[in-house]
């Protein structure tokens, strides 16, 4: 579980981005964090993974290991020459696991073992995003958290995507928080949606958020 109470936070000599924000995550959530550009979205995930410190107020994290999926190639030189494999040894090193076998029980729950030869930076979007996960699960994460998982990636890439996603909260019991410009995928997929409008965020259902903030249309759509 994770407790962020009254937090405010600002960045240096900024005014406050986020004012008396609460949320909580609970075990088994998969959240869709939405709101416009520049909302303050990211930032949260940055409070939520403490790489931020809130100005004032309280967080509490539980969890046993939280995880972060980038946004696709924000953090890899797609022109580095590194194989798949070598990807997720670099990330086994960094946690400290002695198991080699466990690169391969992610890439193969991923359903990417056979790219395991390939340099990272000649997959496709939808490809890399699936390694991403897999080297993300090397850890056996209790919470996982995406930053706009479905950018730069096609719409039969994201069909494929999600369902991995769902499968990892619902089958793995692993807790899912995600930036989401995907409306019809944070829809259809997630339990709860927070929404931050003006630094202040507040949760509700997808079907209310459909009701109140989505137009017919993409409500039809979401088939919700
Ligand atoms: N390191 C930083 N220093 C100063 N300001 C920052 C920093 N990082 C982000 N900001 C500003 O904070 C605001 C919120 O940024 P953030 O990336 O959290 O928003 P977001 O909702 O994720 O946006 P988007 O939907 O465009 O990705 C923006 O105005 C941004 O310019």
């Amino acid at each position: 579980m994770i407790s962020l109470q009254h937090i405010y936070f600002a960045y240096e000599r900024g005014p406050y981005l986020l004012k008396d924000l609460d949320m909580v995550i609970e075990n088994g959530d998969y959240i869709s964090v939405v709101g416009e550009n520049g909302s303050g979205k990211s930032t949260l995930i940055k409070l939520i993974l403490g790489l931020l410190s809130p100005s004032s107020g309280k967080a509490v994290n539980t969890f046993h290991h939280c995880a972060y999926v980038p946004q696709r190639f924000e953090t890899l030189n797609s022109q580095f020459p590194i194989t798949v494999y070598e990807v997720l040894n670099c990330y086994r090193k960094v946690l400290h696991i002695k198991d080699k076998k466990l690169i391969w029980e992610c890439l193969e729950q991923m359903k990417v073992a056979d790219l395991k030869d390939r340099l990272i930076g000649n997959l496709s979007g939808g490809q890399c995003q699936k390694v991403m996960i897999a080297r993300a699960l090397i850890g056996n994460p209790d919470l996982l958290i995406f930053d706009e998982p479905s950018t730069g990636i096609d719409v039969k890439s994201q069909m494929e995507l999600y369902p991995f996603i769902r499968q990892l909260n619902q089958k793995k019991n692993i807790t899912v928080v995600t930036v989401e410009h995907n409306l019809k995928f944070a829809i259809h997929n997630s339990t709860k949606m927070f929404h931050i409008v003006g630094g202040h965020g507040h949760f509700c259902s997808p079907a209310d958020y459909i009701r109140e903030y989505v137009s017919d249309t993409i409500g039809r759509e979401a088939d919700v």
